[in-house]
Protein backbone atom coordinates (compact mmCIF):
# COMPACT_ATOMS: atom_id res chain seq x y z
CA UNK A 1 0.00 0.00 0.00
CA UNK A 2 1.44 3.75 -0.69
CA UNK A 3 0.39 6.45 1.33
CA UNK A 4 0.49 9.96 -0.67
CA UNK A 5 -1.40 11.83 1.66
CA UNK A 6 -0.66 13.07 5.06
CA UNK A 7 -3.12 15.30 7.40
CA UNK A 8 -2.07 17.29 10.72
CA UNK A 9 -5.14 16.73 12.70
CA UNK A 10 -6.52 20.50 14.22
CA UNK A 11 -8.66 21.31 16.62
CA UNK A 12 -11.66 22.00 14.06
CA UNK A 13 -11.00 18.28 13.22
CA UNK A 14 -11.98 16.69 16.96
CA UNK A 15 -15.53 15.38 18.10
CA UNK A 16 -17.04 16.41 21.60
CA UNK A 17 -14.55 13.62 22.88
CA UNK A 18 -11.54 15.46 21.60
CA UNK A 19 -10.32 13.12 19.43
CA UNK A 20 -10.58 12.61 15.30
CA UNK A 21 -14.07 13.03 14.17
CA UNK A 22 -15.19 10.17 12.19
CA UNK A 23 -16.97 12.42 9.29
CA UNK A 24 -13.80 14.42 8.72
CA UNK A 25 -11.97 11.23 8.17
CA UNK A 26 -14.54 9.80 5.99
CA UNK A 27 -13.91 12.86 3.97
CA UNK A 28 -10.57 13.22 3.86
CA UNK A 29 -11.25 8.98 2.10
CA UNK A 30 -13.20 9.82 -0.09
CA UNK A 31 -11.43 12.78 -1.46
CA UNK A 32 -8.30 10.91 -1.74
CA UNK A 33 -9.84 7.47 -3.27
CA UNK A 34 -11.58 10.81 -5.97
CA UNK A 35 -7.95 12.09 -6.73
CA UNK A 36 -6.40 8.38 -6.82
CA UNK A 37 -8.92 7.37 -9.61
CA UNK A 38 -9.34 10.79 -11.23
CA UNK A 39 -5.29 10.25 -11.86
CA UNK A 40 -5.01 6.23 -12.56
CA UNK A 41 -8.44 6.43 -14.95
CA UNK A 42 -7.34 9.64 -16.55
CA UNK A 43 -11.11 11.42 -16.25
CA UNK A 44 -11.84 14.13 -13.98
CA UNK A 45 -15.50 12.64 -14.02
CA UNK A 46 -15.49 10.18 -11.30
CA UNK A 47 -18.31 8.93 -8.35
CA UNK A 48 -18.19 7.21 -5.73
CA UNK A 49 -20.38 4.00 -5.93
CA UNK A 50 -19.52 1.96 -2.75
CA UNK A 51 -18.08 1.81 0.50
CA UNK A 52 -17.80 -1.49 2.32
CA UNK A 53 -17.53 -2.18 6.16
CA UNK A 54 -15.39 0.71 7.89
CA UNK A 55 -13.59 -0.49 10.82
CA UNK A 56 -12.50 2.58 13.21
CA UNK A 57 -9.17 0.97 15.00
CA UNK A 58 -7.56 3.17 16.99
CA UNK A 59 -8.49 7.41 17.50
CA UNK A 60 -6.69 10.39 16.50
CA UNK A 61 -5.80 13.09 18.56
CA UNK A 62 -5.52 16.87 17.93
CA UNK A 63 -1.33 17.17 16.73
CA UNK A 64 -1.40 14.37 15.27
CA UNK A 65 -0.01 13.61 12.25
CA UNK A 66 -1.99 10.79 9.97
CA UNK A 67 -1.34 9.25 6.67
CA UNK A 68 -3.67 7.63 3.92
CA UNK A 69 -2.99 4.70 1.69
CA UNK A 70 -4.35 3.19 -1.05
CA UNK A 71 -4.15 0.25 -3.08
CA UNK A 72 -5.59 -1.28 -6.06
CA UNK A 73 -8.23 -4.43 -5.72
CA UNK A 74 -9.40 -4.73 -8.99
CA UNK A 75 -9.87 -2.64 -12.18
CA UNK A 76 -13.65 -3.22 -13.29
CA UNK A 77 -14.37 -2.33 -16.66
CA UNK A 78 -16.42 1.25 -15.84
CA UNK A 79 -15.07 0.54 -12.06
CA UNK A 80 -11.96 0.87 -10.06
CA UNK A 81 -12.21 -0.60 -6.82
CA UNK A 82 -9.77 0.62 -3.98
CA UNK A 83 -8.99 -0.52 -0.49
CA UNK A 84 -7.52 2.41 1.99
CA UNK A 85 -5.88 2.11 5.55
CA UNK A 86 -5.16 5.54 7.39
CA UNK A 87 -2.34 5.13 9.99
CA UNK A 88 -0.35 7.34 12.51
CA UNK A 89 2.40 8.94 10.88
CA UNK A 90 4.31 8.59 13.76
CA UNK A 91 3.57 5.39 15.02
CA UNK A 92 2.08 3.52 12.20
CA UNK A 93 -0.81 2.26 14.34
CA UNK A 94 -3.81 1.46 12.13
CA UNK A 95 -6.44 4.20 12.69
CA UNK A 96 -9.12 2.70 9.95
CA UNK A 97 -9.62 0.10 7.23
CA UNK A 98 -11.50 0.09 4.37
CA UNK A 99 -11.43 -3.20 2.30
CA UNK A 100 -13.68 -2.12 -0.92
CA UNK A 101 -13.79 1.44 -2.10
CA UNK A 102 -15.74 1.40 -5.45
CA UNK A 103 -15.59 3.94 -7.85
CA UNK A 104 -16.88 4.68 -11.04
CA UNK A 105 -15.92 6.46 -14.19
CA UNK A 106 -18.62 8.50 -15.84
CA UNK A 107 -19.62 10.05 -19.38
CA UNK A 108 -20.41 13.75 -19.64
CA UNK A 109 -24.16 12.37 -19.42
CA UNK A 110 -23.21 10.99 -15.54
CA UNK A 111 -23.75 7.54 -16.78
CA UNK A 112 -21.07 4.55 -16.00
CA UNK A 113 -18.86 4.65 -18.86
CA UNK A 114 -15.94 2.06 -19.67
CA UNK A 115 -12.14 3.11 -18.53
CA UNK A 116 -10.09 1.28 -20.84
CA UNK A 117 -7.62 1.00 -18.00
CA UNK A 118 -6.60 -2.60 -16.50
CA UNK A 119 -3.28 -1.69 -14.54
CA UNK A 120 -1.83 0.82 -12.05
CA UNK A 121 0.19 3.44 -14.01
CA UNK A 122 2.63 5.96 -12.64
CA UNK A 123 2.09 9.67 -13.95
CA UNK A 124 6.15 9.75 -14.75
CA UNK A 125 5.83 6.86 -16.72
CA UNK A 126 3.42 8.72 -18.97
CA UNK A 127 5.46 12.26 -18.96
CA UNK A 128 8.49 9.74 -20.91
C1 LIG B 1 -16.35 11.59 -5.21
C2 LIG B 1 -17.79 11.70 -4.73
O1 LIG B 1 -18.00 11.96 -3.62
S1 LIG B 1 -19.04 11.42 -5.86
C3 LIG B 1 -20.58 11.75 -5.02
C4 LIG B 1 -21.27 10.54 -4.50
N1 LIG B 1 -21.57 9.56 -5.52
C5 LIG B 1 -22.61 9.70 -6.40
O2 LIG B 1 -23.31 10.70 -6.43
C6 LIG B 1 -22.85 8.54 -7.34
C7 LIG B 1 -24.35 8.29 -7.58
N2 LIG B 1 -24.56 7.08 -8.36
C8 LIG B 1 -24.59 7.12 -9.73
O3 LIG B 1 -24.52 8.19 -10.36
C9 LIG B 1 -24.75 5.80 -10.45
O4 LIG B 1 -25.12 4.79 -9.52
C10 LIG B 1 -23.43 5.36 -11.17
C11 LIG B 1 -23.22 6.24 -12.42
C12 LIG B 1 -22.21 5.47 -10.26
C13 LIG B 1 -23.48 3.90 -11.59
O5 LIG B 1 -24.68 3.68 -12.26
P1 LIG B 1 -25.17 2.16 -12.50
O6 LIG B 1 -26.43 2.25 -13.29
O7 LIG B 1 -25.14 1.42 -11.21
O8 LIG B 1 -24.03 1.64 -13.46
P2 LIG B 1 -23.67 0.15 -13.78
O9 LIG B 1 -24.74 -0.80 -13.37
O10 LIG B 1 -23.23 0.16 -15.23
O11 LIG B 1 -22.40 -0.15 -12.85
C14 LIG B 1 -21.19 0.54 -13.06
C15 LIG B 1 -20.11 -0.17 -12.28
O12 LIG B 1 -20.37 -0.02 -10.89
C16 LIG B 1 -20.41 -1.30 -10.25
N3 LIG B 1 -21.44 -1.25 -9.21
C17 LIG B 1 -22.72 -0.84 -9.37
N4 LIG B 1 -23.36 -0.93 -8.19
C18 LIG B 1 -22.47 -1.41 -7.29
C19 LIG B 1 -22.53 -1.72 -5.90
N5 LIG B 1 -23.66 -1.56 -5.19
N6 LIG B 1 -21.43 -2.18 -5.30
C20 LIG B 1 -20.28 -2.34 -5.98
N7 LIG B 1 -20.15 -2.05 -7.29
C21 LIG B 1 -21.23 -1.60 -7.94
C22 LIG B 1 -20.80 -2.28 -11.33
O13 LIG B 1 -20.37 -3.59 -11.00
C23 LIG B 1 -20.09 -1.69 -12.52
O14 LIG B 1 -18.73 -2.08 -12.52
P3 LIG B 1 -17.97 -2.52 -13.88
O15 LIG B 1 -18.41 -1.59 -14.97
O16 LIG B 1 -16.52 -2.34 -13.58
O17 LIG B 1 -18.35 -3.93 -14.16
Amino acid sequence: MRFHTRKWVKPEDLNANGTLFGGKLLEWIDEEAALYTIIQLENPKVVTKYISEIDFKASARQGDIIEIGIDVVKFGKASLTLSCEVRNKMTHETIITISNIVMVNVGPDGKAKPHGKTQIEYVVDRLK
